[in-house]
């Protein structure tokens, strides 16, 4: 387990913000900076999809973000890319099912945060088994941020895993906004996971605000 306790994992979760280059047409830098300023919790590196930085260029965005995160004391987690992660020393990472296998990587990465993605009861007690701090479940709703994306789950996922006595901190992910976000809660889940919710928004400081008042609303 990470370093941070469950209730602190729950309180980070709350509004958990995902980007990567080719995720905004402006700097993201700026957008980074917008939902800071609009306030997320947790923020997510995750590089991917057509025209995604690789190398030298991946690391120093990454360097640029983390940054930012560090000194708005924002936990920075990497997404997939475990080597990338343990170069920077990042907060942690987030792995799914076809990643580097989650017990490797709970080796590797010893006392940092490691999220698993999960789509099914069995794969959530393995996650847990292999040193999850947190599961992040979906796609909650249809969503245009990933391509290769499993069956979308509805917030039912997280209601049937709570009444199955999983009590790891979850947090919902997949076409979550400001109109959709307290269902994720109410259901059960610690926060919500966006993309493109922020990181598209015309003004992002004013689509985050809004996207934690429709959180904070129902956080028990
Ligand atoms: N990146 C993610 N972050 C979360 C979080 F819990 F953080 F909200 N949940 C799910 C995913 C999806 O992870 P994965 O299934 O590996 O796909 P990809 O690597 O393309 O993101
Ligand atoms: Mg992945």
């Amino acid at each position: 387990m990470s370093e941070f306790d469950s209730k602190r994992i729950e309180e980070l979760l709350t509004l958990y913000f995902i980007m990567g280059s080719t995720n905004c047409d402006r700097d993201p830098v700026y957008v980074l900076e917008q939902a800071i300023e609009g306030g997320i919790t947790l923020f997510q590196y995750r590089e991917k999809g057509r025209g995604a930085l690789e190398g030298k260029q991946k690391v120093k965005l990454a360097e640029k973000l983390q940054k930012i995160c560090k000194d708005a004391s924002i936990p920075f987690i990497v997404n997939d890319d475990v080597d990338l992660a343990l170069t920077i020393d990042a907060d942690g990472v987030h792995v799914g099912q076809e990643d580097e296998c989650a017990r490797a990587v709970r080796e590797r990465i010893g006392n940092k945060i490691l999220g698993i993605s999960t789509h099914t009861l069995s794969e959530a007690h393995h996650a847990i088994a292999d040193g999850a701090d947190y599961l992040g479940l979906g796609p909650i709703y249809p969503t245009q941020s990933k391509e290769d994306t499993e069956k979308v789950q509805g917030t039912e996922l997280i209601q049937n895993f709570r009444e199955l006595n999983i009590t790891t901190p979850i947090v919902g992910i997949g076409g979550i906004t400001s109109s959709n976000a307290n269902k994720v809660i109410q259901a059960g889940g610690n926060g919500v996971s966006v993309i493109s919710a922020i990181a598209a928004a015309e003004n992002v400081k004013q689509a985050t605000e809004q996207l934690k008042k429709q959180v904070d609303k129902n956080v028990v």
